[in-house]
């Protein structure tokens, strides 16, 4: 990476980024764009994106790319107002958009990989809740924050919708964490009030004093929320009582709030849930009726939804958050995402850590596109059957969707914030071999093809080591 920077500017306009960028705009479409600058305004938004032939080396001088950018531009630009070029070599490295992770319990990320044969309840009581509890302890809940934090970012997560747990202090400190390390981040207080353990329980009452505690912390520290917001979080329907989840569900349409929690994932979750609401048509049910769902409304799993149940999803825009991790490890069950893509549900994709192990985003997407498979092995239906495009899809923009932030992120577009990786394939200590004959030449016919392949090398073979910075709202946070 070379960086030309200026000497004396008075004010600087865009920061530039030249090299080779792909992303996935709609799903399915793994769009690549060679020989291209990228321009980023002062605050965070990509303003231009153009093509520049002929390909740039490395050695040219800034003054020489300036002229050539301003020259090939279609936009007005002028010799000022580019301070910093950063070129990327164009044939191992890519800049590819942030990932989103739109589930992800951060106090469990002590227990990644710690789950025996459990199964869903089992597994919540023996491995959760009391991990969770410990974080009435603040300075537990800093350390092991602290380390989430750094973790997901170092994995590329630019944006991450957190789980906390049901105390207020530890949870406006995950929010203070992603403000100062820079990561987007959506906050929820978990709000539980029944069928949870004597030390890790909460009243009705403590639960309204303590969601709305954190809102409020969350609105002044960050009252743009540009980066981070607040997300009503009830653990799930059978840890809250009906008059818990009516107050939080007039609380979400008052204040139009992000709501995020589990639906549907595990056989005997399912009967003891329809068994403890019989007023319900069903469990989804139970979040309809309290208002629960809506276009900012993420639901985690949603393994063994019923057609009725999957058309109340489309009928209020409620998103899920797939974790193939998470399902395979604690046996939760297959999800059929490309019967809820065929439905117009948006669909993104979870860690779930600590059901699922991993912290990365780029191994859940490998996960996605292999329990896809599974489907298919049972029902010889190759169209469930999720490609690489497809899971990085689900990675990125299907995250942004479900989000409710596709206008800010997801891709690379102008108008939309910068939150995007730069991978080199072979970075140092890569676990990625790549050979000659692999590499794309950009004069030729076939060679957004030949990159395509670098792209599915790197899904299936590459980790954090491929990731060498980050930025979020244009801004650099990582940078290895
Ligand atoms: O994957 C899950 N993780 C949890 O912590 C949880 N709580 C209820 N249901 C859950 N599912
Ligand atoms: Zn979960």
């Amino acid at each position: 990476m070379t960086q030309f920077t200026t000497l004396c500017h008075s004010e600087q306009r865009y920061t530039a980024y030249y090299g080779t960028f792909a992303h996935t705009p709609n799903l399915g479409n793994l769009e690549v764009l060679p020989n291209t600058l990228l321009g980023v305004d002062q605050n965070g938004i990509i303003d231009f994106i153009i093509s520049v032939e002929p390909p740039i080396e490395n050695e040219i001088e800034f003054e020489n790319l300036k002229s050539i950018v301003i020259n090939n531009s279609s936009i007005k630009l002028s010799p000022n107002d580019i301070d910093i070029i950063s070129i990327v070599d164009n044939v191992n490295s890519f800049f590819f958009p942030g990932f989103i992770d739109t589930h992800i319990h951060a106090p469990q990320f002590p227990n990644n990989g710690i789950f025996g044969n459990s199964t869903l309840l089992d597994w919540l009581e023996t491995y959760t809740f009391p991990l969770e509890s410990s974080f009435k302890d603040l300075e537990i809940a800093e350390n092991i924050y602290t380390k989430v934090v750094n973790r997901t970012l170092m994995n590329g997560t630019t944006t991450a919708s957190y789980y906390a747990t049901i105390h207020t202090n530890a949870t406006n400190l995950l929010a203070d964490l992603c403000l100062k390390l820079g990561q987007r981040a959506f906050i929820g207080k978990v709000c539980m009030n029944q069928n949870s353990p004597d030390h890790y329980i909460e009243t009705f009452d403590q639960c309204k004093e303590s969601t709305l505690n954190v809102i409020n912390h969350i609105k002044k520290m960050n009252p743009t929320g540009d980066l981070i917001n607040p997300v009503l979080t009830p653990r799930f329907a059978g840890s809250c009582t009906d008059d818990l989840l009516k107050w939080l569900g007039e609380l979400r349409k008052k204040g139009d709030y992000h709501c995020q929690t589990h639906l549907s994932e595990n056989h005997k979750e399912i009967e003891w849930i329809t068994n403890m609401f019989p007023q319900y048509k069903n469990y989804t049910d139970i979040y309809y009726q309290n208002n629960l769902l809506s276009s900012k409304t993420t639901l985690a799993h949603c393994i063994h939804l019923s057609d009725e149940e999957m058309n109340i999803l489309k009928l209020t825009n409620s998103g899920v958050s797939h974790c193939p991790t998470s399902n395979s490890s604690i046996t939760s069950g297959e999800a059929k995402i490309r019967w809820l893509l065929n439905n117009n549900i948006n669909v993104s994709l979870g860690t779930d850590c600590s059901g699922g192990f991993t912290p990365s985003i780029l191994e859940v997407a490998k996960h996605a596109l292999l329990v896809s498979r599974h489907l298919v092995m049972k029902s010889s239906n190759d169209a469930e059957k999720l490609s690489s495009a497809d899971v990085l899809y689900l990675a990125t923009m299907g995250g942004a969707k479900v989000l409710n932030i596709d206008n800010n992120v997801g891709c690379f577009k102008r108008g939309m914030k910068f939150d995007c990786l730069q991978i080199n394939i072979n970075s140092k200590n890569s676990n990625i071999d790549t050979f000659e004959f692999q590499n794309p030449n950009w004069s030729l016919n076939n060679g957004i093809d030949k990159f395509k392949d670098l792209i599915d090398k790197w899904l299936f073979n590459g980790d954090d080591r491929n990731i060498e910075r980050v930025w979020v709202n244009g801004r650099c946070i990582i940078n290895k």
